[in-house]
């Protein structure tokens, strides 16, 4: 460690060098902290920038390889019927609580919606998944080694293939790329750098514009008053803290976000043991933003117990709720069961790519109804939830249920979480 530049302010009053001095060690230690734990965070990040030397310079302009999406199937599988909610009817109050209603019946019927007129245009769309897919083609296995999330309890950089157990004797083909919604909180692949700012207006389109929409849509279906949602899903969770003694000192420390973008790609796999790709789950977080992409695969479990296929719209998102947003309501939106199984003959030999924004409350989020009055003691907090998810997630710790057939589960802080076969 070299002091020289940290202390390099003894020329001022000995109270303000004191001040610098305790600054500039802070800020010393936080830029060498280890990122992937929960301990590195975005309000010190922010008010000590300018005294942490960049990590990584900012560039633009480089080339892109375009990704070109292979054609949907031919097949003729069995669809889900999906609910289209259009976006840009959410621009005046009459649009809005006629779409409140609509998303309130998707999510009673099928647990999963389209949604279209979301702001972003094809050729935008389309260079999100160049990019997408260029962070798994044109990054070498050293680099990918470098930037694999360290931690199993944080989803943060590459998620290498083999890693989740699917069924005894075989292991997931799914490799990832996650990016924090704060996208310069941390380094990056070089091929990534030029591209940080689209990934940047990508998260923020995602979160701003399109999260909280639906979030706020999810609210008045319930004719709660309409940021109920979105308050405990702020972008940036420090910059919205009031700035008092006990959050000045202790709490940025104890507060994150993990709201993220991550790209996916599943890789046709080589034995024939079984056609699960992705086992039967529900999401973790709040709300997941699927970009729609036309290699088939997804399905969900409808309540007729049939599994039924979602079908690519280009340009739309496959929109669905989690294991969050069953707590925070009070299981007035119940998460729907999905998976993602080997893609049709015409489609089974290809990669397929994915471009997601998963949602999850802020960590100091108590993960209890809103409709409770009094306190629940027992419900967790977000943070402790993401992170026993997480770490637990795809180990073979689930056991078969007792009660129905197929179902593997364990319990996680309480609540029970189960996985279908
Ligand atoms: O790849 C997909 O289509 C869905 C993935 C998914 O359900 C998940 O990552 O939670
Ligand atoms: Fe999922």
């Amino acid at each position: 460690m070299v002091l020289s530049r940290p202390f390099s302010a003894v020329h001022l009053p000995p109270s303000l060098n004191f001040c610098v001095c305790f600054v500039k060690v802070q800020s010393y230690f936080i830029s060498t902290m280890p990122s992937t734990s929960s301990t590195q965070f975005t309000f010190w990040r922010r008010f000590l920038s300018p005294l942490i030397k960049p990590r990584f310079k900012r560039s633009s302009g480089a080339t892109l390889p375009e990704y070109v999406p292979p054609p949907p199937t031919n097949e003729q599988l069995e669809w889900a019927d999906l609910a289209i909610i259009d976006l840009s009817k959410a621009e005046t109050p009459e649009g809005r609580s006629a779409l409140a209603q609509e998303v309130v019946e998707a999510m009673n019927s099928q647990g999963f919606f389209y949604v279209i007129n979301h702001g972003y245009t094809i050729e935008q769309t389309r260079r999100i998944f160049s990019i997408a897919n260029m962070t798994f083609d044109d990054v070498d296995g050293g680099e990918k080694k470098k930037y694999t999330g360290k931690s199993p309890a944080v989803y943060e950089g590459y998620k290498p293939r083999h890693t989740w157990q699917i069924e005894q004797g075989v292991t997931d083909e799914i490799e990832h790329y996650n990016v924090n919604h704060d996208v310069y909180k941390k380094d990056h692949p070089s091929a990534l750098r030029p591209h940080l700012d689209e990934i940047d207006k990508f998260a923020r389109h995602n979160h701003t514009h399109i999260l909280t929409t639906i979030l706020r849509l999810m609210a008045t279906g319930m004719e709660l008053p309409e940021d109920t949602f979105v308050n405990m899903h702020r972008f940036d969770v420090a910059g919205e803290s009031s700035g008092g003694y006990y959050l000045f000192f202790t709490a940025p420390f104890l507060l994150d976000n993990f709201i993220a973008v991550r790209f996916m790609k599943y890789y046709p796999r080589t034995t024939e043991k079984t056609n699960v790709y992705l086992k039967g789950h529900t999401d973790i977080g709040s709300i997941t933003i699927l970009w729609s992409q036309p290699i088939s695969g997804l399905q969900i479990f409808q309540k007729d117990s049939v599994w039924r296929n979602i079908k690519h719209i280009e340009n739309a998102l496959v929109v669905n709720s989690g294991d969050v947003m069953r707590a925070l309501s009070g299981g007035f939106y119940k998460p729907t069961i999905h998976r993602v199984i080997q893609p049709p003959k015409d489609q089974a030999a290809l990669e397929r790519l994915g471009v997601f924004y998963f949602a999850m409350a802020a960590d100091d989020v108590k993960l209890a109804s809103v409709l409770e009055s009094e306190e629940n003691g027992s419900a967790p907090m977000m943070g402790e939830w993401r992170r026993e998810r997480t770490e637990k997630y795809g180990t073979g710790s689930m056991r078969p249920s007792s009660k129905e057939d197929l179902v593997e589960e364990e319990v996680i802080l309480g609540v029970v979480v189960k996985e279908y076969n």
